[in-house]
């Protein structure tokens, strides 16, 4: 799965206006692209700014669960950028919308076990569903099967999926429970998980990322999880429905080939620009292989094209 023509880097004035002419609608990644963890990368304002005064459809597409779509509003607001929360598409959002659109778990009724942060529970309790586990202080406690509040009495007969993301107090207690969940079966327990991301970038450090916290509990269950973020189409699916959107005109901005690029190429797109400010490097993004696609364009950073523009 190559893209046949070799990647463009975008280096002169001439090559930011031609692609900036050839779309009117920008999905972006944001983990990598427009921050670092709570670094924002230089111009990503600017840049911003820039698209809203051309005219072109801005939206945010990330497969970071860590935070509800409502959070990162208010992430976006701290760097002085409005941004409407139905331009924002997480890995969580997509996961709580596949619980309620494709399991049509029942929110009076049916709960689910989350491995993960605040951004699933809160997505899952905005559609009216019970989240258990996640950020449970109790969690915290070390491991006793004796003595788990969420063991001693027995599992909760009433969860039907487990959620895995991106957990950063992970700890074994966490996955124990999520084990047993699991151990239900998948009649009666689905097994979701927000991204494949095995890592994900931070200033000056790269980190384990979701896949990597989602492999435990793939790994003790030998069960496999159905991923709801990039590259599955679920959430292209979700953007294009609800805004009406012209594939050939939009470009997926992305900072990782697997997920982000791949999500742009298998989704049609009329393009993908790679930025080299987060996970991948120039050699992969010109490396022909079935392992992934290769982007349209490729930069540096998105500060690089703006100052071509600016
Ligand atoms: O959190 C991640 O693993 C990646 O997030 P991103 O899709 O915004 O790069
Ligand atoms: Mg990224």
């Amino acid at each position: 799965m190559t893209t046949s023509t070799d990647p463009i880097k975008i280096a002169t004035k001439k090559e930011a206006e031609e692609f900036f002419n050839k779309f009117d609608t920008f999905l972006f990644d944001c983990d990598g692209v427009l921050w670092l963890g709570d670094y924002l990368l230089p111009y990503t304002k600017e840049f911003l700014d820039k698209l809203n005064k051309m005219g072109k459809k801005v939206y945010f597409v990330t497969n970071n669960s860590t935070r509800a779509r409502a959070s990162y509003q208010k992430k976006f607001k701290a760097y002085g950028i409005d941004v409407k929360i139905d331009q924002i598409y997480t890995s969580a959002f997509a996961s709580a919308i596949y619980v309620r659109d494709f399991l049509k778990l029942q929110p009076s009724k049916d709960k689910i076990w989350v491995l993960g942060e605040s951004g699933i529970m809160d997505e899952l309790e905005t559609l009216g569903y019970e989240a258990l586990g996640g950020t449970d202080p109790r969690l915290n406690e070390p491991f006793d099967a004796k003595t788990s509040p969420f063991l001693k009495d027995g599992l909760d007969p009433n969860v039907r999926a487990v959620i895995a993301g991106l957990d950063r107090e992970v700890n074994y207690h966490r996955l124990a429970v999520t084990l047993q969940y699991l151990r239900e079966g998948e009649d009666k327990v689905s097994f979701i998980g927000t991204n494949i991301d095995c890592t994900f970038p931070q200033k000056d450090y790269i980190v384990p990322g979701a896949g990597s916290i989602i492999a435990c509990a793939a790994c003790s269950s030998r069960r496999e999880p159905i991923y709801c973020g990039k590259p599955n189409m679920n959430m292209l699916d979700s953007i294009i429905s609800h805004a009406k959107l012209e594939k050939s005109k939009m470009c997926m901005v992305g900072d990782r080939l697997n997920t982000d690029i791949k999500f742009g190429y298998e989704g049609n797109l009329g393009g993908t620009l790679l930025v080299l400010s987060g996970i991948e490097t120039e050699e992969r993004a010109l490396h022909v292989t079935e392992e992934y696609p290769r982007p349209s364009y490729y930069v540096g950073k998105l500060g690089d094209i703006y100052e071509l523009i600016k």
